[in-house]
């Protein structure tokens, strides 16, 4: 490795670093590998492994394909609550520290039935709870409307998993006027600060305009390197 440019602090260089491990992690094309429906015959875990989930709607698709940066990865639907499997990509395939990225089902969508959503619940508690590879849960949260109950659930199920999770705020394009935005931060914030499982730092992304990308690809890098 280089030595830092002249003028840099050292936290400043290690954020340079950070943000070139990420757009290493995904300077390789990331590969769909499997989709479950339940949890028996998951893929065998090896590398790590983090889970994107979130309200359907929010946004999900859209940043796992800004992420890799390709188009058609994941499907970008107009229907909510279309994504109802655990779908299973690979990044940094072939090098040192590869990570193995879930798509999980979106949640609250107004058209299931309770026996439906029950069914949902016990999926993602169980993948949860049973996938030693996996090491965080980003759950997205869509920065233009107010935390629901779906997502106080989401984030209790978590706590009880005992799977340490991030927020992510999506669609930061559309959230407007500006203190919109900084209310739902602030909202975020104090989110964080209440719950244990939450990571410290809330990331705010738009899909769209690729605002966030390096520094959520440079946190998905650094779960990569951790082993
Ligand atoms: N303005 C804006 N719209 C976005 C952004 N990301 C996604 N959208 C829109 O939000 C809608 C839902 O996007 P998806 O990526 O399909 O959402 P999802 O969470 O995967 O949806 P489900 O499959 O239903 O769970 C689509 O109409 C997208 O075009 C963004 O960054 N900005």
């Amino acid at each position: 490795m280089k030595d830092g440019a002249p003028g840099m602090t050292p936290e400043q260089e290690e954020e340079a670093r950070r943000l070139e491990a990420g757009r290493l992690l995904f300077a390789r094309p990331v590969n769909f590998f499997f989709a479950a429906q339940k949890l028996e015959g998951l893929p065998p875990a090896s590398a790590p492994e983090v889970a994107f989930c979130g309200r359907s709607n929010v946004g999900k698709s859209s940043l796992i394909n800004a992420i890799a940066g390709q188009n058609a990865l994941a499907r970008v639907s107009h229907t909510p609550g279309r994504t109802r499997q655990l779908n299973f990509f690979a990044a940094g395939e072939g090098t040192e520290h590869p990570l193995t990225i879930v798509d999980m089902p979106g949640y609250g969508f107004a058209q299931a039935s309770k026996a439906v959503k029950a069914d949902w619940q016990g999926l993602m508690f169980d993948y949860l709870r049973g996938r030693p590879t996996l090491r965080r849960v980003f759950l997205l949260m869509d920065a233009r409307i107010e935390t629901k109950d779906g997502d106080r659930a989401a984030m209790d199920l978590l706590g009880e998993a005992a799977v340490p999770f991030q927020i992510v705020l999506t669609k930061s394009d559309d959230a407007k006027p500006a203190s919109r935005l900084l209310k739902r931060q602030q909202e975020m914030a104090e989110i964080v600060r209440k719950r244990v499982a939450a990571h410290p730092v809330v990331l705010t992304t738009s899909a769209a305009k690729g605002t966030g990308m390096p520094e959520l690809r440079a946190a998905l890098a650094d779960i990569a390197a951790s082993g």
